[in-house]
């Protein structure tokens, strides 16, 4: 499907990339082209945001002879992902990892260590470290591939204009042919708790808090809910997840969220589900929260140092006058987009992705609507699978799911067969002494193409782009389970379980 793709765009366009690979720098080549702050330009494609979906469109854009701008308000390239998402919970992920094996784990292992200490300011150095090559090296992408980066606030003027307010002071006037909405999504708060980032926080301010808290809470047993709790309460927090809904993990499956949330709980961490927030008070250094159960009735107060707010993020679209351009919006706040990512009926040459618009906030759903709607700008055709966008929670174990599964398929009256096989039945996981998890594998009854994968185990987030490639290829479990996969590996788990939807597995 890709390659197709690659054959539909116009070879003149293509032609201009590898000539300009193989150019000597002459005056006007994109790539000794320097932005004028004071002139009015125009561009081929001017893109607002340089998060994932934002500056990997630009990128591409630029790749494909396309004269192109990145306005980003930051200050910073990367967008939440990498300045306050993805990237740093992952370094904190890691590291309180590490701190919790060394406390926790080594001893068994035969591994003697004392005086085992978290130094809070050195692992968020790190973390900080991070952050800053990742964001520095896509500038010094944006530099190698010639596109212009305007740091700023962006926002409409009329279709084809836009005019940022610019970072250092000044104002600066774009044309544009083509116009990418990439502004991405901001936390959503809750009615009666206002953040401060200290003491009630977001996903933002809990990446860089300055001491462990006692007590914790966490509103939200979604996925920055989770990440984040496990992070405080490997670091030494008492943690208390209040979730609305009967289940944890936003949505993956029952099977799945049941164990998850029985091995998270062995971790040390407090749920209280099916119960909503109503309120809070502060007095004495600490957060009062109000909680009632879900469908009413019983009320209590609990009481913590610092709450996390962790109930979904909204898209973003402020001050960017996008109405002027015929843009609209729906009741959530989305971007309206219609065909080829179009997000103005009457100016088809502005286009929308990313989390500010329909479908999953994730990253890497961004980063293939990018290079989609810019290869539809330059020729014609641009393509993302939905069904085979993975969903990865970075706590450990990992989850990690991609497709249906067995509550969607019902409700979508499909027959399915499942088949499951558990890591500790996985050479592999066992000699590591980390065998908790499972993979389950749904497949077509009929055809036996794989419709769902689900897995909660060690490096889950790695082994799902196993199930990502053989569904994005039409696979069957069985073309899988006759694949070899390599021995002693995690991966010889996901081959049996695909062997367990029709046959029986080897090892379990
Ligand atoms: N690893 C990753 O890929 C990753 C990491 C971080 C964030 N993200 C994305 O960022 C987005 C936001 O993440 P998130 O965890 O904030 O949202 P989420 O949608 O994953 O989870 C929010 C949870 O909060 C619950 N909730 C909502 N209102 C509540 C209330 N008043 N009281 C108690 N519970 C309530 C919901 O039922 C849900 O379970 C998601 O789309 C997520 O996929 C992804």
């Amino acid at each position: 499907m890709l390659s197709l793709i690659t054959r539909q765009i116009p070879k003149s366009a293509s032609r201009g990339t590898n000539a300009r690979l193989t150019a000597p720098l002459v005056a006007g080549s994109p790539l000794l082209r320097r932005w004028n702050s004071s002139a009015t330009t125009e561009h081929d494609v001017v893109v607002i945001g340089g998060g994932p979906g934002g500056y990997v469109a630009a990128i591409k854009a630029a790749q494909l002879g396309l004269k192109t701008a990145c306005i980003e308000k930051r200050g910073t390239l990367g967008g939440t992902c990498l300045n306050v998402g993805c990237i740093p919970s992952k370094s904190l992920l890691n590291n309180t990892h590490l701190l919790h094996q060394a406390q926790h784990d080594f001893k068994k292992r035969g591994i003697d260590v004392s005086d085992v200490k978290l130094n809070l300011g050195q692992m968020m150095k790190m973390k900080e470290e991070a952050v800053g090559g990742l964001t520095k090296g896509i500038e010094f992408l944006f530099k190698k591939n010639g596109v212009d980066y305007i740091k700023g606030h962006g926002r409409f003027v009329s279709a084809n204009e836009l005019e940022v307010d610019l970072l250092d002071g000044g104002k600066k006037s774009l044309k544009a042919k083509n116009v990418i909405i990439a502004t991405g999504s901001e936390p959503t708060h809750l009615p009666g708790l206002e953040v401060d980032e200290k003491q009630i926080i977001t996903s933002t301010g809990a990446l860089s808090l300055e001491k462990v808290p006692e007590k914790m809470i966490v509103i939200g047993g979604g996925v920055i809910g989770l990440e984040l709790g496990s992070v405080w309460s490997r670091m030494g927090a008492e943690v208390t997840v209040v979730e609305y809904l009967g289940s944890i993990g936003a949505g993956m499956d029952a099977q799945l969220a049941k164990a998850f949330h029985r091995t998270l709980q062995k971790q040390g961490l407090k749920f209280k589900l099916s119960t909503k927030v109503v309120g809070s008070d502060r007095a004495d250094g600490k957060v009062q929260l109000h909680v009632e159960a879900a469908k009413g009735g019983k009320a209590e107060t609990l009481e913590a140092d610092v709450v996390l707010v962790a109930v979904g993020r909204r898209p973003n679209t402020d001050g960017l006058n996008a109405e002027q351009a015929g843009v609209e919006l729906n009741q959530r706040g989305q971007v309206k987009i219609g065909d080829r990512f179009v997000a103005s009926t009457s100016h088809p040459h502005i286009r929308c992705i990313g989390d500010v618009t329909y479908g999953p906030m994730l990253a890497h759903k961004a980063e293939e609507e990018g290079i989609a709607a810019v290869e539809d700008i330059a020729g014609g055709h641009g393509h993302v699978n939905y069904d085979v966008i993975p969903s990865v929670i970075y706590t450990h174990p990992e989850v990690a799911w991609c497709g249906k599964n067995e509550e969607q398929l019902k409700a979508d009256g499909i027959k399915y067969r499942v088949g499951s096989f558990p890591f500790s039945a996985n050479s592999r996981a066992k000699t590591n002494g980390d065998s908790e998890g499972l993979v389950k594998i749904i497949s077509d009854a009929e055809t036996d193409r794989i419709l769902g994968a689900h897995i909660m185990g060690p490096n889950a987030g790695e082994m799902i782009a196993e199930a990502v490639l053989a569904m994005e290829y039409g696979a069957s479990s069985e073309d899988v389970a006759r694949t070899c996969h390599a021995h002693p590996t995690l991966s010889e788990a996901f081959k049996e379980a695909a062997m367990a939807t029709y046959d029986s597995p080897i090892h379990a």
